[in-house]
């Protein structure tokens, strides 16, 4: 069969792959990638970049967020309907949400790696059994050492890349709500619902390939992204592979809204790149700019072993939030439907935060973090009013 495009010059470029390129170049160990070319957003002073105020939003605050006004919100020309928002957690309740990625969401009814090869019942706890096994010896690897993802809501399946009926869990109501508001002050959508979300744990090593998020049924309805812990290059595409994409910084508390075109654009995270301490709000020494292994335009890529997770000094850990055994259902389940009943629970919520913020020692997770980036991705599955009846 004759090729179509023979002695058609531009469509050989338009189907060259140039996105594959750029990951390969950011991805490679030996020579390592010159990191001048990845955008700060946050202190770019490039023309494509531009800061953009946001409106007062129609719905309160959740807990442990600066004040809307106060928040750095970036957009970029070759990007129309991608937004960044730098780090907008108050200091000290970045922890709240790293917490429930470490702590609560890899537990049943959630979904997550560790499935195929060990059966988690329902009360196991992959953190708590991590810092029990003390009788390990420095080579083995816990539970959490081989988190890899979790899904919450309708569980994405990686082989048929389908959401399915039969594979739902409730989606917790504080993540579902600070995505809704999040959303809310970007001006985005009034009707945003999370419903489905992938949490990523991604090693010094691990690499995300370039893909789009396509699986969902409401294509229109932004896609909500949050980063802890260790730095990532992000590289941002259009919704075809043959343009470049722009490289761009994700630090520990920024947040990413892929809406409008940026919605099916092509991403990927090629590398993750050791945070200078400036940038991991909770690391008390402040090490200067320029030190070895830190991640800023003209610094090193850290080459550390991924394997060494911290140590495995669990016993001086209480990562507990108090007796909060009681409140654990109300944040696990669904955000209420009517507004009197989601009253109530944003009081509750607001208070459960404060409390877990409080009274918690973060030490450990700290420690974990040290060599993992976690990163959320929430996403909404149906238009409003729809099911899978409706599909
Ligand atoms: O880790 C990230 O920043 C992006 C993750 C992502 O694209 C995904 O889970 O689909
Ligand atoms: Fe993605």
């Amino acid at each position: 069969m004759a090729d179509k495009t023979a002695g058609d010059p531009s469509k050989d470029l338009q189907e060259y792959d140039i996105f594959r390129d750029s990951f390969k170049y950011f991805k490679k160990k030996k020579p390592p990638p010159d990191l001048s070319t990845v955008v700060e957003l946050s202190t770019s002073d490039s023309p494509e970049v531009e800061r953009i105020s946001v409106l007062q939003p129609s719905l309160p605050p959740i807990r442990g967020l600066q004040p809307w006004q106060d928040w750095k919100v970036f957009c970029h020309k070759h990007m129309p309907g991608f937004f960044y928002i730098r780090n907008p957690f108050l200091s000290g309740y970045q922890e709240y949400w790293i917490r429930r990625c470490i702590q609560d969401f890899p537990c049943k009814p959630n979904l997550c790696n560790l499935d195929a090869h060990i059966e988690l019942s329902d009360g196991d706890n992959i953190w708590e059994l991590s810092q029990s096994s003390d009788t390990l010896s420095s080579q083995d690897k816990t539970l959490v050492d081989r988190l890899r993802w979790v899904t919450l809501g309708y569980h994405h399946n990686w082989d048929t890349k389908l959401y399915t009926a039969d594979r739902h869990s409730p989606f917790p109501a504080d993540l579902d709500y600070v995505s809704r508001y999040l959303v809310d002050v970007l001006g985005l959508s009034a009707s945003f619902k999370a419903e489905a979300a992938i949490i990523n744990y991604y090693h010094m090593d691990s690499t995300l390939a370039p893909h789009s998020d396509h699986s969902e049924f409401n294509l229109e309805a932004p896609l909500v992204s949050f980063s802890f812990g260790q730095s990532a290059i992000m590289l941002m595409g259009t919704t075809t592979k043959a343009d470049e994409p722009v490289p761009v910084f994700l630090h520990s508390g920024d947040i990413v809204v892929m809406s409008g075109a940026s919605r099916l654009a092509y991403h990927a995270v090629p590398r993750i790149i050791s945070t200078a301490a400036r940038l991991l709000p909770w690391s008390k020494a402040e090490k200067p700019h320029s030190e070895k292994g830190t991640c800023s335009h003209h610094e090193q890529i850290s080459t550390s072993d991924s394997k060494n997770v911290g140590g495995r000094d669990w016993s001086q850990c209480d990562s507990s939030a108090g007796d909060d055994t009681l409140l654990k259902p109300f944040i696990n389940s669904e955000l209420p439907q009517n507004s009197e009943s989601q009253l109530e629970w944003f009081k509750n919520i607001n208070s459960y935060i404060d409390e877990s913020v409080k009274n918690s020692n973060f030490e450990l997770f700290h420690k974990y973090l040290q060599q993992i980036r976690i990163n959320m991705n929430v996403r909404q599955v149906f238009k409003p009013g729809e099911t899978f009846q409706d599909t």
